[in-house]
């Protein structure tokens, strides 16, 4: 099974080259600079250990990528530092550096939920020492529950999860707080430590699907109905940040028959130097805007998707303008004066209602 779990890579290791990251190679077909490349130490420490470890496309000034800041909103993401062609790998990681958050042996073709993959995170990862050292590369560039982070409606009171208002989203939500509530119990870890583990791999982790028969990754489109689904973390490439209707890469898996499988990012449209690296996320590559809060903690400005969810939403969904409590109108007033998670909430009510045909 080429994809690591709590034990250390087994590919063999190269020196490291120790380069630094930062700057690009040439400046010409390139767009203005719009991110600070992020130099500090952990992420550093991140790129030798990936080296280490044969990785591509990262690491040195003209590899290929750098993680970066956005200088108008500082969010962490990753950057092209020079131009590729539609269908060009822009960066590669072995497989054998994704941390599986689902046991191969248990797995089915049914998804795990993000409570469960916070449950294996903190017992394969992070509460097991020998674990913890062998990946305190990757460990050390997550986010912390002491610095500020998108919260998910795991972390909202149920009188503001109500306010979400879609039923679906709502039953959805608290049967999620519930799981964890239950899961932190019979597990015996604290509540906040499972909650912010289950955000953790909501917002990080990818599905990919392995073979029943030999247990190799399974190439994209080549799904069967015994495939199973596992949820893996990806160091570095978990710096993406999501783009609704903008996304120019994707997630491809490189040789996945072989044992020397690779995730790899590869541009679906062409980009210029300077730019930053965006995917869609979601299983299938399409997220709602609720799904995107859901999993996230965040609402996109833009998301075509989101006018076919509510015209397809079925039962539980609102159907029509008039099964909202509110006007849009009443929501902008109440947006004005809003604060914290109710922000969000009410960026997603107005979103849907906007996107909502009128027909
Ligand atoms: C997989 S991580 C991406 C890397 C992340 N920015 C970081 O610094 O580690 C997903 C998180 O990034 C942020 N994010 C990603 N795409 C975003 C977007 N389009 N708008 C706002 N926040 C976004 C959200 O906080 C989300 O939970």
């Amino acid at each position: 099974f080429a994809v690591s779990s709590s034990q250390s890579p087994k590919r063999k290791q190269i020196t490291n080259q120790g380069k630094a990251a930062g700057g690009f190679a040439k400046q010409n077909d390139s767009v203005p600079i719009t991110h600070t490349a992020d130099t500090s130490p952990s992420t550093q420490n991140l790129l030798n250990f990936l080296l280490q470890w044969n990785s591509e496309g990262l690491g040195a000034s003209d590899s290929g990528t750098e993680v970066g800041f956005d200088t108008t909103n500082n969010i962490r993401g990753l950057y092209a530092t020079k131009s590729f062609k539609k269908g060009e790998i822009l960066c590669k990681i072995p497989s054998d550096v994704a941390l599986a958050l689902t046991d191969p042996s248990t797995a089915s073709g049914e998804q795990e939920s993000v409570v469960d993959g916070g449950v294996n995170f903190l017992e394969w990862y992070v509460n097991k020492a020998d674990a913890r050292g062998m990946w305190s590369a990757y460990l050390d560039t997550l986010p912390t529950r002491d610095a500020y982070f998108d919260p998910t409606p795991d972390f909202y009171y149920d009188a503001e999860i109500d306010e979400l208002e879609l039923p679906m989203i709502v039953k959805a939500a608290k049967e999620r707080k519930q799981q964890i509530s239950e899961l932190s119990q019979s597990k015996n870890i604290p509540f906040d430590e499972l909650q912010f583990a289950t955000w953790l791999v909501a917002s990080r982790s990818f599905t990919i699907k392995i073979s029943v028969d030999d247990s190799k990754l399974v190439r994209e489109g080549a799904v069967s109905t015994t495939d199973k689904a596992i949820r893996v973390l990806l160091p570095y490439l978990d710096m993406i940040n999501h783009s609704s209707d903008n996304a120019n890469a994707e997630l491809h898996l490189v040789d996945p028959e072989k044992d020397d499988a690779w995730f790899a990012i590869r541009a679906t449209r062409p980009i210029k130097a300077g730019k930053e690296i965006t995917i869609s996320y979601g299983a299938s590559g399409v997220e709602t805007s609720a799904g995107l809060l859901m999993n996230y903690g965040f609402v996109p400005d833009e998301n075509k998707i989101d006018a076919m969810f509510m015209k397809k939403g079925g039962d539980d969904c609102i159907a029509s303008l008039d099964g909202w409590k509110t006007t849009l109108e009443e929501d902008e007033a109440l947006m004005a004066a809003a604060a914290g998670n109710m922000l969000n909430v009410l960026k997603l009510r107005m979103k849907l209602k906007k996107a909502y045909p009128s027909d």
